[in-house]
């Protein structure tokens, strides 16, 4: 499969690197090339991922032809912010599948914290990692899984892909898309100055907001309504005494709650560990 940048990324400096194969993980590889001094703004791309990494330490299937995309990045805004880049690339992948497949838009939903989801089914993930460097160059890696040809079988939440969904649309093109609709939102997020901007197009395209929602940190599970997301993308939630609670991490189940027990379906806006690296 070819991949290539849209033009307007190229004419921003963006670089490409494509491989037929990953035998490993697209973010391990960008994190590599960052710690070998590669310049930001660096993408890592591929229809065929075979170690690809999820959250919490799980493991991500790539099937061949679905997209595995990681982007080095060397954000300037307080560390405590960092976090929010993920919602810049959870609008900007929403925006591209959009314009590939206009026909699923009214399906089209993102999900706290850095999920994509075609008709309530989940299309794709994200993981975020963060290291500083030697000398205190302090980089992130963005890693976008997304389901284009085929979804996961054995999941215990619904899963979707692109295809499957009757997008006529394949990596490389999502791919360019994609590379250009970040440019757009990351411009607006504007080192995490435009946070209330990318929050509010996020919260536009939210699924659940305003429904019941349940957390499970161990054995505590949290039922509420999910009001909104705060100016750090943290989940807020009205508790039932009236109170309003603000989550930063735990499995998540959005809509009918009744019977949640944990299945382990999303984590925080978290940035994985890795050398050096500040968890966010
Ligand atoms: O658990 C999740 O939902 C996050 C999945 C993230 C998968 C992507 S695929 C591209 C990048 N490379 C990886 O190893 N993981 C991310």
């Amino acid at each position: 499969m070819r991949f290539s940048l849209a033009p307007q990324a190229e004419a921003a400096g963006y670089r490409l690197l494509a491989f037929d194969v990953v035998e490993g993980s697209t973010n391990t590889d960008a994190m590599e090339r960052g710690r070998a001094g590669a310049d930001a703004n660096l993408w890592v791309v591929t229809a065929h991922q075979r170690g690809g990494r999820g959250r919490r330490g799980r493991s991500w299937e790539g099937p061949r032809g679905n997209l595995a995309a990681s982007l080095l990045v060397e954000p300037q805004c307080e560390p405590g912010m960092t976090a929010t880049i993920g919602f810049v690339a959870g609008v900007a992948l929403h925006e591209a599948v959009r314009i590939c497949a206009p026909h699923l838009v009214d399906g089209l939903r993102v999900k706290w914290p850095n999920d994509l989801l075609i008709n309530g089914g989940k299309a794709s993930g994200m993981l975020l990692e963060s290291e500083v460097l030697p000398r205190g160059r302090r980089v992130v890696v963005i890693g976008i899984g997304v389901n284009v040809t085929a979804a996961p079988e054995g999941a215990p939440y619904a899963v979707a892909s692109l295809q499957q969904a009757g997008a006529h649309v394949n990596a490389a093109s999502l791919f360019e898309a994609l590379s250009a609709t970040w440019l757009e939102y990351f411009a607006l997020w504007d080192n995490a100055r435009g946070m209330a901007r990318i929050r509010d197009a996020w919260l536009a395209r939210a699924h659940g907001v305003g429904g019941p929602v349940a957390i499970q940190f161990g054995d505590e599970v949290i039922r509420g309504v999910f009001e909104t997301i705060d100016a750090a993308g943290q989940l807020v939630v009205r508790l039932p005494t009236g109170e309003a609670r603000t989550i930063t991490a735990g499995d998540v189940h959005f809509g009918d709650v009744g019977s949640f027990r944990g299945e382990a379906a999303a984590a925080r806006p978290q940035v994985g560990a890795s050398r050096n690296a500040a968890r966010i």
